[in-house]
């Protein structure tokens, strides 16, 4: 099994304990962010809440104190003895009784219709002219509740306090019993009550959340809050939604810059002047208000980070633990990787170490050692067959360079026929070049493939011309040409029957390339081959050589003294003569003429005045039958005439009577003339009779020799 080197990429119980360990610390830190966040807005929610519920608990306190005032104003200006009253010591007495039910009544009076103060609590302001006052001015008509203003006369009529005197009034009309408007009752609440509810709403938390309350006035001014913020200006936006009726809390940050949450409320009711309408706003500073959440947050992160490192650890020991035999399987691979390295061939390797920590494992250590030992066992098979691959490639390496020698020898020895070829081309081109007949090579199509200068010379046509041409047939007699093409194709189908029909000479009459008649001998050749088969033919001009034969043969048929056909030539002519008696139903005459006494003509006039009568008497004899007739000397003296296309049998006798009559006239010789006379014997052949000339021949010479002895007979009785 082939393993890749090893690589510098990190190792699994690496990967795994980095995974794990980042896998705890971002989860440990995702938690830390969702809780911080879920904290915090809880914390801020919660304190924004208890803001809010403070203010309304000012609120409500501030309603009720003012909604107390108005109601002891209408109590009293309802009493009958405060109605019917007619000294200022009967209605003091009853006012200083209700000063002492609620101290903060710092001042209360009754004032006749004109303004001027009828009664009041300790008799301070009595015969004081108030008319000019707000509350009396408002308190004529209806219950009126005064905003928070300083004492002007008051302050100075009551006892001196840390605090100075801030009131805020509560009035209403009186009328006598007989229902007449008889003056306006008033109660002056000091502003300590405010204070001291403050006080009282903000101790359970005030140390713990160091939580402000602001109480203020329509135009903005603080009428209370912490020190150094009365008697100022304030804007905000929780100022701005409880001046609308609003009520809630928000986070907003004050003029000194720091953030706070504030919960907001309106007292009174606009619309109700019995009613005070004033801001409340509970402020507390966010750091405070979020001290606890941030806390508990620090706790959780330093409990995470522990976690998260314990976890991390943790995760570590079991990454380790779980990667150890996947770590045992890794470093047994390496070391086989190792050896493989040493002898990347045939590597001796360690064996993968067994597994049971768990399934996988044990499953992959039992797969990986069955695969090496797999691999194992191929590998001493390799082995084996490599030691035999060895030898055998030993064996073919010699092997080879024996063919190789013996390759080289051969393609020496080619090189060498190579050139003994070409050397023996050119000579075989001079050869041919230079050859007396003409050469000429076909395919089996005919087309023709070698040329040689004699064909040149021979044929007419240029080698060049000729090359790759279907000539050969072109230069055949049309009679000839169609045998010629069906031959080529026998012969081109049928090597064996071309070997066997060449290698011959033939005799044959071609056109040259003026269109001439040109008698060769061809000698035909078969030559097999493996890239196709050639014919080839040597041609020679046999044109003198048919002449030569020609004037030969007509010599040995021609009598050379007369110039007639001799006895070879009759003995040719003569059964021609008898087949077209039969042929034609004619009968033909056989004529055997010989000279009477010729042997005394040489003897006394010489051989060759002999000779000349002899030739003059084959003219005369030729002259006197038909050209058709045939007339011959047989030998000597002897001379034969073949008389055809007889009517009858008399027709013969009166051609041999007229031949004797031409025959006496005389020859006039060199020397000498004279006169002569012949016999002739007849045999007639009628076209049924038995083809036979010597027995035709025989009866003209028997016939001859009859006349003959007939004339001599004749000449003795004369
Ligand atoms: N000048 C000449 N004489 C020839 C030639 N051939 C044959 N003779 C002679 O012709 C003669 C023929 O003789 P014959 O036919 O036997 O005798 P003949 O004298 O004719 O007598 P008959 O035939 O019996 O009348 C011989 O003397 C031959 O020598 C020839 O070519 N030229």
């Amino acid at each position: 099994m082939p393993l890749q080197s090893p690589s510098a990429r990190p190792r699994l119980t690496t990967l795994v304990t980095v995974g794990v360990s980042a896998t705890v610390l971002l989860t440990v830190l995702s938690l830390l962010i969702l809780v911080d966040h879920f904290a915090i807005a809880y914390a801020r929610n919660e304190a924004q809440q208890r803001l809010q519920q403070l203010s309304w608990q000012m609120r409500d306190s501030l309603n009720n104190v003012v909604r107390k005032a108005t109601g002891d104003v209408q109590l009293l200006t309802e009493l009958p003895q405060v109605r019917a009253a007619t000294s200022p010591a009967e209605v003091r007495q009853i006012l200083e009784s209700l000063q002492k039910t609620f101290p903060d009544y710092a001042w209360i009076g009754l004032t006749d219709a004109d303004g001027k103060v009828f009664a009041a609590t300790q008799g301070v302001l009595e015969g004081v002219d108030v008319s000019a006052r707000d509350w009396f001015k408002d308190g004529r008509d209806k219950i009126y509740a005064g905003d928070f203003h300083p004492a002007t006369l008051l302050g100075k009529k009551l006892p001196v306090s840390s605090d100075p005197w801030r009131f805020v009034d509560a009035a209403g009309p009186l009328l006598d019993p007989a229902g007449n408007y008889r003056g306006v009752l008033c109660v002056h609440m000091s502003w300590g009550w405010a204070r001291r509810m403050v006080h009282t709403i903000l101790a359970p938390a005030d140390h713990q959340y160091s939580a402000d309350i602001f109480v203020v006035r329509g135009d903005g001014t603080v009428m209370l809050g912490p020190p150094g913020t009365e008697e100022t200006k304030l804007s905000s936006d929780s100022l701005k939604l409880a001046q609308g009726g609003a009520s809630g809390s928000l986070k907003e940050t004050w003029a000194d810059d720091r953030s706070y949450l504030t919960g907001y409320a309106r007292s009174g009711d606009p619309d109700d002047p019995a009613t005070l309408t004033w801001s409340i706003l509970v402020r507390q500073p966010e750091v405070l208000a979020l001290a606890g959440a941030r806390a508990l947050e620090r706790q959780i992160l330093m409990l995470g980070a522990i976690l998260g490192v314990a976890l991390a650890l943790a995760a570590a020991v079991v990454a380790r633990r779980m990667t150890r035999p996947l770590n045992a399987l890794s470093h047994a691979i390496e070391q086989r990787q190792a050896a493989s390295a040493d002898n990347p061939v045939l590597p001796v390797l360690p064996p993968i170490p067994g597994s049971d920590n768990y399934h996988e494992v044990q499953v992959l250590s039992r797969a990986l050692a069955a695969l090496l030992r797999d691999e194992q066992h191929h590998l001493d098979a390799l082995r084996g067959l490599n030691e035999k691959l060895e030898s055998t490639v030993a064996e073919r390496t010699r092997e080879i360079a024996r063919k190789a020698l013996q390759l080289e020898r051969a393609l020496a020895q080619e090189q060498s026929t190579q050139q003994l070829l070409q050397e023996r081309a050119a000579e075989l081109r001079a050869i041919l070049d230079n050859a007396h007949d003409a050469f000429i090579a076909l395919d089996p199509g005919g087309v023709v493939r070698e040329w040689n200068l004699q064909a040149e010379r021979l044929l007419g046509w240029k080698r060049n011309e000729v090359i790759g041409q279907p000539m050969a047939a072109m230069m055949l007699p049309p009679l000839l040409r169609r045998a010629y093409e069906r031959d080529m194709r026998l012969l081109a189908d049928r090597a064996s029957a071309a070997a066997a029909v060449m290698s011959r000479r033939i005799e044959l009459t071609l056109h040259n390339r003026a269109g001439q008649e040109l008698p060769v001998e061809v000698s035909l050749a078969y030559v097999p081959r493996s890239s196709g088969h050639l014919f080839i033919a040597f041609l020679h001009d046999i044109s003198e050589r048919k002449s030569l034969f020609a004037s030969m043969e007509e010599m040995a048929l021609k009598d050379t003294l007369t110039g007639l056909p001799n006895r070879r030539a009759l003995m040719q002519a003569l059964p021609d003569a008898l087949q077209r008696a039969n042929r034609t139903r004619q009968s033909c005459a056989v004529f055997f003429l010989d000279l009477d006494r010729f042997k005394q003509i040489n003897d006394r006039h010489g051989h060759d005045e002999g000779d000349e009568l002899l030739r003059q008497f084959a003219q005369r004899v030729r002259a006197a039958v038909r050209k058709t007739d045939t007339v011959g000397r047989l030998a000597g003296d002897e001379f034969i005439v073949i008389i055809e296309m007889l009517h009858n049998d008399e027709a013969a006798q009166e051609a041999a009577d007229n031949l004797l009559q031409i025959l006496r006239e005389p020859f006039v010789l060199k020397t000498t003339s004279m006169t002569l006379s012949a016999s002739i014997g007849i045999a007639i052949h009628h076209p049924d009779d038995p083809q036979d000339t010597e027995a035709l021949l025989s009866r003209a010479d028997r016939a001859m020799y009859r006349h003959k002895q007939q004339s001599a007979l004749q000449r003795a009785r004369r």
